[in-house]
């Protein structure tokens, strides 16, 4: 379970209660702050509040432990070396979530300036998929996919849910709210309110 309490960054002040094997899809419009609330719970700008993780307050943990437990997903992954491959430890492990992702057998060689926009997507997921993090905070996991890419996506993840991961899935696609979300939070004005699915 986590506990989010009084989290606040910039406009944004939210509370709410994640639980085990949970997603809660996130939706608002554009700049109204999903990405601030995600980021804040990883604890990767400056923010206030109390969020706990199965009952361990955050600031218990140092910061890189945090993040490989509650793990930001980026629209835009960040990349630091050449190619594909030296960005994980485990090649072939990610290979197998790669391909199933759609992405070629070699694709672990291709140099990083060659990647389309959905291929980094992928990619970027796929490092965060191999941290098996007990929460998943997505941020527009798919803004740049294809539909057969999008229900790879959606289906892998599904997966890590029903063995008791916990989701937050930031999406502008309401039909992927309704598919991916079992809660669903429309964001406001930098809070959320819980909607009917
Ligand atoms: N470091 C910052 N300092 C000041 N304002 C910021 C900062 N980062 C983001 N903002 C602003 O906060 C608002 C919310 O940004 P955020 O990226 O969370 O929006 P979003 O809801 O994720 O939007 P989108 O759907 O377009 O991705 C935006 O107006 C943005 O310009």
């Amino acid at each position: 379970m986590l506990i989010v309490d009084t989290l606040k960054r910039l406009h944004v002040s939210v509370s709410f209660k994640l639980a085990d094997g949970e997603c809660i899809a996130l939706q608002g419009p554009s700049g109204v702050g999903k990405s601030l609330l995600l980021r804040a719970i990883a604890d990767l700008d400056p923010n206030e509040g109390s969020i706990q993780l199965d009952g361990t307050p955050r600031e218990a943990m140092p910061a890189p432990v945090w993040r490989k437990a509650v793990t930001y997903v980026a629209a835009e992954p960040g990349w630091w070396a050449d190619t594909v491959q030296e960005h994980f430890v485990a090649w072939d492990d990610a290979l197998n979530l790669a391909e199933r992702l759609g992405l070629p057998p070699d694709c672990g060689t291709w140099p990083i300036r060659r990647l389309s926009t959905g291929e980094k997507q992928r990619l970027g997921l796929v490092r965060a998929l191999l941290l098996q993090s007990r929460v998943l905070l997505l941020d527009e996991p798919t803004s740049a996919l294809d539909a057969v890419s999008t229900a790879s996506v959606e289906a892998i993840v599904a997966e890590r849910v029903s063995t008791g991961t916990s989701v937050l899935w930031s999406t502008h696609d309401s039909a992927q709210a309704r598919r991916v979300g079992s809660r669903l939070f429309m964001m406001s004005s930098g809070r959320v309110e819980e909607h009917l699915l």
